[in-house]
């Protein structure tokens, strides 16, 4: 596992085990019985002509602070308004700057599908995933062996959430299974945090042809998602192109103008 992710999922399960003793799952479990039923992700990407899964995301281990000020209220509304498919809203504190409540400030502003971008490594995490919004997951391979991916992929299609099983290698593929939605090629070495588009290319014919599939980071030109969409892409996810503009919102507009 690479350092950065090591890190990560270290610092997360003391954050697990401090959440669970502030909210238990049965608290969890009420709020799940009242809350609204969210539009499909994955239906949201059939759909859709552009496939532009809109991030929120304030900074990140590679880059550091992106756009530290940051509102969800800002935001949001024009990610929708300007036609992403859906948004992802990275809900770690410690490495991305965000938490669980942009997530429920999100979810009371707009029915465009959430991902809840976290690593989630405890049944827990899906209960509040569940609880304060999202529509789908996110899981990543990297972080999980095979049955705790598969562990994970069935809770969550348990509480009704979509899931995305993201991809950094080759070797990972064989954590694909029954309960995934979508699987997503992310395009960030971890180890070394450079970006190539390229492995989405070649691991795209490698995914079982029933999955939807999804190419996530470092994507920053219309002409990219162009080509993806040509090899089979449906959804692309963009966080550091838009958030590192003044008005992301019109930045996605822009960009979704020239996929027309
Ligand atoms: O963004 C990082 O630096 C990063 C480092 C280590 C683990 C995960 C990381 N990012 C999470 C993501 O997958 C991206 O936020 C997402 O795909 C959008 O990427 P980008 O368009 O390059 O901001």
């Amino acid at each position: 596992m690479s350092t950065i992710l090591n890190k990560i999922i270290n610092c997360k399960r003391i954050e697990i085990e401090n959440s669970k003793s502030q909210i238990s799952i049965n608290d969890l479990e009420y709020k799940i019985r009242n809350i609204k039923k969210r539009q499909s992700f994955k239906e949201s990407l059939l759909k859709s002509s552009t496939g532009i899964i809109a991030e929120f995301k304030r900074r990140s281990p590679s880059k550091g602070w992106i756009f530290k000020e940051a509102k969800i209220e800002e935001i949001i509304p024009y990610y929708s308004i300007s036609g992403a498919s859906a948004i992802s809203i990275l809900t770690d504190t410690d490495f991305f700057g965000g938490n669980l409540q942009d997530l429920v400030k999100a979810e009371s502003i707009t029915q465009t599908p959430l991902l809840r971008k976290d690593f989630i490594m405890d049944e827990y995490q899906l209960y509040e995933a569940k609880a304060y919004g999202a529509s789908a997951i996110l899981l990543i391979a990297s972080a999980l062996t095979i049955e705790k991916t598969k562990e994970l992929a069935k809770k969550a299609k348990n509480l009704e959430l979509e899931v995305l099983l993201e991809l950094h290698y080759e070797n990972e593929l064989d954590h694909i299974n029954e309960w995934v939605d979508i699987v997503g090629i992310n395009n960030r070495n971890l180890k070394t945090f450079i970006t190539d588009v390229q492995i989405s290319f070649d691991l795209i014919n490698k995914i079982p042809s029933e999955f939807l599939k999804i190419s996530e980071s470092g994507i920053s030109s219309s002409q990219t998602v162009k080509d993806l969409m040509q090899v089979g892409y449906k959804g692309f996810l963009v966080g550091e192109n838009f958030m590192k503009t003044k008005d992301p919102g019109k930045s996605l507009r822009e960009f979704i103008e020239e996929l027309k």
